[in-house]
């Protein structure tokens, strides 16, 4: 048995790749890894947003796992949409990673809360929300690409930092840059941040799915991307809306923190919620529809008019 591991080009999609292979093979499974190229690689001079389409880093991977040219798909958790459709399912999370954001920069005295005037580069509406929420001394730049590209153009000048991931900071080895992170309290993450998912056709042979899943999966991840997943899905905001939503474990309860925010950062409608570790799907759908209802859905309908 040897698996075909598809995954997108970039460093950190390899990465990905390299370490899904890596726990394969430490349970005795031989692999591949397949580079694929995705929209969302191929268009770089317009905004994610903009782009359109659901999935813009998953069709080509999808669309070969239909075909069998690939058994798995690796992706970050947080880039995969939450409906895939019929015939395809997620079989494993990783062990999660620290999920907050992070600000990098070549200025190691950088103080995000107090400096009188600094431009940060992002590309996402829920980071840009935030920091119009909370940090409004700052300016933001629209900064897509790969994060290499991202730091080149931080190279040059075009921002004083970057929005990121901590997960992807870490993976990459750029911890030495790092100058702030997040509370995430207060900018509370994105669904899926900070772990690996495993996307399969639900024609793959059933042993090889089970051996995937029990060498790659962990279940108190599984257990908080149920639920971020569930809420996602039930909000059904696609990957441009500035929701957000975090659950961590604690005991045999699931703590889940959940919004959405205006894109201009000055409406937010945030829930927390705690409760038994069983339901994890429940627990995210609850916490959407009571965001929805306290005035949610008015905020979700003027950001998809602003798009
Ligand atoms: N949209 C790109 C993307 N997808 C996943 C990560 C980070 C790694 C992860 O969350 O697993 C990143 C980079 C970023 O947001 O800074």
């Amino acid at each position: 048995m040897k698996i075909k591991i598809g995954t997108r080009g970039s460093k950190l999609a390899l990465w990905q790749a390299d370490y899904i292979q890596s726990r394969l093979k430490a349970a005795e499974i031989s692999s591949e890894i397949i580079v694929i190229e995705t929209k969302g690689d191929k268009i770089l001079d317009r905004a994610l947003s903009k782009i359109g389409s659901k999935g813009v880093f998953t069709e080509e991977l999808e669309d070969q796992l239909h075909s069998g040219d690939i058994d798995i798909a690796v992706h970050s958790a947080k880039d995969l949409q939450s409906d895939l459709g019929n015939d395809l399912e997620i079989i494993a999370f990783t062990e999660r990673e620290k999920t907050c954001d992070v600000l990098i920069s070549l200025n190691q005295s950088l103080k995000v809360a107090t400096d009188k005037s600094i431009t940060i580069g992002t590309s996402s509406t829920r980071r840009v929300a935030m920091l119009k929420a909370y940090f409004p001394n700052v300016n933001i730049v629209d900064m897509r690409g790969n994060l290499q590209t991202r730091i080149k153009k931080m190279e040059s000048g075009v921002c004083d930092a970057l929005m990121l991931a901590y997960a992807g900071v870490h993976r990459m080895k750029y911890n030495e840059m790092i100058v702030h992170e997040f509370d995430e309290n207060e900018m509370v993450p994105p669904v899926g941040q900070g772990t690996v998912a495993i996307e399969i056709s639900k024609n793959l042979d059933p042993s090889k799915a089970e051996a995937i899943r029990s060498a790659c999966n962990d279940p108190e991840t599984e257990k908080c991307l149920l639920t971020e997943r569930s809420f996602l899905k039930e909000i059904n905001g696609g990957c441009s809306i500035p929701v957000f939503g975090n659950a961590v474990l604690e005991k045999d309860k699931i703590v889940f923190k959940a919004g959405i925010i205006s894109l201009n950062g000055q409406e937010k409608v945030f829930v927390e919620k705690t409760q038994t570790n069983e339901t994890p799907e429940e627990l995210g759908k609850l916490v959407a529809v009571e965001i929805l209802a306290n005035g949610g859905k008015e905020i979700l309908e003027t950001i998809k008019s602003q798009l």
